[in-house]
């Protein structure tokens, strides 16, 4: 029985894997390639949110899973600017948890390159100089000068998702 999580990137396996060894130490945590079903830079909560729902699903479709679950980046754009954030979905048997990160505001100059159709990580690779920042510390370890990490994030929010599989009792209809 293992956790599957759609997904190879090392940015978002650790933050999986630290939060199951303090939650169901038992099960072990494996990546998996997982098609997330939307654009390479999902728009928007609507189109992040199916991203996450999408590979947490194949996820948990592999042989011997007991949990899937998908993480998914996305920018969404209001008056205010636009906002990088993450949406992460928890399947287990017939239950799906979603929960959402916190979000970072964008540079102007960044955001305007996300809504004129260029992919988030290669712009941060460029502005930043750190070659493939997605997997290490991630826009929101460069732009926070290391205060949060790209994981650390993620951490969070799957945290707060796992919360009906922690209480089922308080979550029953
Ligand atoms: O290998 P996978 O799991 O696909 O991970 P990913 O980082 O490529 O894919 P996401 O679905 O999480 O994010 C969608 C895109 O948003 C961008 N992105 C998201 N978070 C980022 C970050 O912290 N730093 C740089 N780019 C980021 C990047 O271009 C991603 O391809």
């Amino acid at each position: 029985m293992t956790v599957f999580v759609g997904s190879l990137n090392p940015a978002k396996l650790r933050p999986v894997q630290l939060v199951f060894a303090q939650t169901f130490p038992e099960l072990p945590v494996q990546g998996c390639p997982a098609a997330s079903g939307v654009p390479d830079q999902p728009i928007g909560v609507e189109q992040t949110t199916r991203g996450a729902v999408q590979r947490a699903i194949a996820a948990s479709q592999q042989p011997d899973a007991r949990w899937g679950v998908g993480l998914e980046g996305g920018v969404r754009f209001d008056e205010a600017g636009a906002w990088l954030f993450g949406v992460v979905a928890v399947v287990r048997g017939p239950q799906l948890e979603l929960a959402r990160t916190a979000e970072l505001r964008l540079p102007p100059q960044v955001a305007a390159r996300v809504l004129a159709g260029e992919e988030l990580g290669p712009v941060m690779d460029g502005l930043s100089g750190v070659h493939n920042i997605k997997q290490k510390a991630g826009t929101v370890g460069w732009l926070t000068d290391g205060l949060l990490s790209r994981a650390d994030v993620w951490q969070q929010a799957l945290s707060l998702s796992l919360a009906p599989f922690l209480h089922p009792e308080l979550y029953r209809p």
